[in-house]
C-alpha cells in the first residue's frame, strides 16, 4: 500500500509547535508577564469598539497566558459587562459564556481553570457579546490561530465565520514571542481578524 506522507516533512507539526510555543512563554518572568499585560490594556482601550459600554468575551487566565485579571476588573470598572467561558457541561467541546459581578460564584473546570458557576440566567448568547477575548498558544502573518488543542474556540468562531454573529469582534490576545510566520493549518481552523501583543496591533482584515 503506497504510504502518504505529509506535504511537507521538514515543517514542525502543530504539537511541536505548540510545545515550543507553550515553552516560550513559560519561560517569560512574572515581571515581563505583567508589563505585556499592561501594554495590551493600553492599546485595547484606544479601541473604537471599546470607546461605549459594551458586552465583552474575555478569559480566566492561568499559568503563563497573557494575564487578563487587571484587564477584566479595568473593563468592569469602566461600564463594560464582561462574560467568561465555561465549559459546556453537555456539549462536549462547546463554550458558554457567563456574565460575572461581584456576586458570581466560582469552580475548578476540568482544566484547573476557575470559571463562574453555571447559572443560566446569566449565559449571555454569542449574539449579544461585542468583543470575544481569544486566547491563543500561537498566531501567524495572516491570523490563523493555535490554541491548546481542544477545539473550543475553533468552534465558537466557527458560528462567527458563518455570519451568525454579525455584531462580534474577536480579538486574539498574545505575547510577542506567539508570533510564527506560518502555521500548519485545518479545515476547521477560523483565521482571527485581529491579534493584539504589547507591541502592535496586528489588524488582518485589510
Ligand atoms: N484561560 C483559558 N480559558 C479557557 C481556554 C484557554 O485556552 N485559556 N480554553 C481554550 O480552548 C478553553 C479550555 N480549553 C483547554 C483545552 C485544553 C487544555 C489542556 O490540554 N491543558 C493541558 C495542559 C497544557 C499545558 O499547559 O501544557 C492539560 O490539561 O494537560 C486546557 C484548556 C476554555 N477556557
Ligand atoms: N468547528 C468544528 N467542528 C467540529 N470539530 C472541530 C471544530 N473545530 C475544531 N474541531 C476539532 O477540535 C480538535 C482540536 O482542534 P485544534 O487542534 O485546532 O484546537 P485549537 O485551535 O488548538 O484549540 P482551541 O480552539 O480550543 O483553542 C480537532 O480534532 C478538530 O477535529
Amino acid at each position: 500500500m503506497k504510504r502518504q506522507l505529509p506535504q511537507n516533512s521538514s515543517a514542525p507539526s502543530r504539537q511541536q509547535l505548540r510545545r515550543e510555543l507553550l515553552a516560550a512563554r513559560k519561560a517569560l518572568s512574572a515581571a515581563e508577564r505583567k508589563q505585556a499585560a499592561a501594554a495590551i490594556q493600553t492599546q485595547l482601550l484606544t479601541l473604537a469598539e471599546l470607546q461605549q459600554p459594551c458586552s465583552i468575551g474575555s478569559y480566566h487566565s492561568v499559568r503563563a497566558e497573557l494575564p487578563t485579571h487587571t484587564l477584566n476588573q479595568a473593563l468592569q470598572h469602566g461600564g463594560h459587562s464582561v462574560a467568561l467561558p465555561v465549559l459546556h457541561p453537555i456539549v462536549k467541546h462547546h463554550l458558554l459564556m457567563l456574565h460575572i459581578d461581584e456576586h458570581s460564584e466560582w469552580r475548578h473546570n476540568e482544566y484547573a481553570i476557575p470559571e463562574p458557576v453555571l447559572e443560566c440566567q446569566r449565559v449571555v448568547p454569542l449574539q449579544s457579546l461585542h468583543v470575544l477575548f481569544v486566547p491563543l498558544v500561537g498566531f501567524d502573518a495572516v491570523g490563523n490561530r493555535l490554541g491548546m488543542g481542544g477545539g473550543f474556540y475553533d468552534r465558537t468562531l466557527a458560528g462567527w465565520r458563518a455570519g451568525r454573529y454579525p455584531n462580534l469582534h474577536p480579538i486574539g490576545l498574545a505575547y510577542d514571542c506567539q508570533f510564527v510566520e506560518s502555521l500548519p493549518t485545518e479545515a476547521w481552523d477560523v483565521p482571527l481578524p485581529r491579534v493584539i501583543t504589547p507591541t502592535k496591533i496586528w489588524d488582518f482584515r485589510c
